[in-house]
């Protein structure tokens, strides 16, 4: 759906060249939620904005839906832009709009008949549940409605992909998870493709299929979100890890030097997540072992568990085969 080859994009700030993005490829697929995650000033934002073309690639090209729109300019751009629809951190709603007029807008400059707007205007706020607020004003509504607006507003004329630039960061965690479901949901009633930007593994982990991690305007690692939030390769993304699983590396590594045996990272995924396995393997195995740390959750919809345990005695060739035996991942974090 999205296809960006090797792209560069430089700004010039007080004369000076400053790059933000230095060759970057990505293939986005029809349908897929694709986060991009980085850290401020990464090239996130200007990434997101070439996708759209709303920023020029200085060389590259972008692809979207096997159109190139780094090829085009004027109306064929403009025609291209609405398959392309996006939402914002701060929501960028027109504040002397109301609801309604503010979902018609996209409608309206495209020139549609009004009674057509005001069918889609209803189903809209319909879908993304502010039928009440109809007439209200953007400073009559909380955060997440606006967003909400911004929603209805993005999906008006029915495009095939979805930009959402830092679109929870202004949000509460309770209503940036009603959000993300939100977007979920629609991700899968219309098969949109979205990608978004952020600055937040937690929200990644939530509802995207495949992350980038973006770094000095390079993509430094790309893969699965169960692939790269459980087994991080990169020393920037395991600090994204490390700071949504709220732990400190140096602490842990003060905690583990106080504990005696064998330490490992078992990574559960799926149902397994729940099997009562670890006394099965200290049996088995006739070892003894103690949790240092450990964590339960779900990776979009999918269970998995990561727990960190000391082992002390036993049979440890035969405990690793047995976890492996029932799809357990197992790290030797010490030996
Ligand atoms: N319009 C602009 N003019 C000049 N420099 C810019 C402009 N937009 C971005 N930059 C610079 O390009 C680099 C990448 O910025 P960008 O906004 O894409 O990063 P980001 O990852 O989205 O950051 P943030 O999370 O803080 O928004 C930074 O060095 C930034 O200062």
């Amino acid at each position: 759906m999205i296809q960006l080859q090797a792209l560069h994009k430089s700004y010039t700030v007080d004369g000076r060249q400053v790059a933000a993005l230095k060759g970057v490829d990505l293939h986005v697929r029809p349908g897929e939620v694709f986060g991009v995650i980085g850290a401020s000033g990464a090239g996130k934002s200007t990434l997101l904005r070439v996708i759209n073309l709303l920023e020029r690639p200085d060389q590259g090209q972008v692809k979207v839906a096997g159109q190139t729109l780094s090829a085009l300019d004027g109306a064929g751009l403009r025609a291209a832009r609405q398959r392309i629809a996006m939402i914002f951190q701060h929501f960028n709603l027109l504040s002397s709009r109301t609801v309604a007029q503010n979902v018609a807008w996209p409608m309206r400059i495209a020139g549609w008949p009004p009674a057509r707007i005001e069918a889609r205007v209803q189903a809209l706020l319909a879908r993304v549940g502010l039928t009440e607020h109809t007439h209200k004003y953007p400073a009559q509504l909380s955060g997440g409605q606006k967003q909400r607006v911004g929603i209805a507003r993005a999906l008006a004329l029915e495009p095939q992909v979805l930009l959402c630039d830092e679109a929870t960061s202004a949000l509460d965690p309770e209503t940036t998870r009603s959000i993300l479901d939100l977007l979920a949901e629609i991700n899968q009633e219309l098969k949109l493709t979205i990608v978004l930007i952020t600055h937040e593994m937690d929200v990644v982990r939530r509802i995207c299929d495949r992350v980038a991690v973006l770094e000095g305007g390079r993509i430094v690692e790309e893969g699965p979100v169960a692939q790269v939030f459980l087994h991080p390769q990169s020393p920037t993304a395991r600090r994204f890890v490390m700071a949504a699983e709220h732990v400190d590396e140096g602490e842990q590594r003060d905690d583990h030097a106080q504990v005696q045996g064998h330490l490992w990272r078992l990574t559960f995924l799926g149902e397994r997540t729940y099997e009562p396995l670890l006394g099965e393997v200290a049996r088995h195995a006739n070892l003894d072992f103690g949790i240092l740390s450990g964590r339960i959750d779900r990776i979009k919809r999918v269970p998995y568990g990561q727990l960190t345990i000391a082992i002390t005695g036993g049979d440890l060739p035969a405990a690793r085969q047995l976890l492996a035996d029932r799809g357990v991942q197992v790290e030797e974090l010490r030996a």
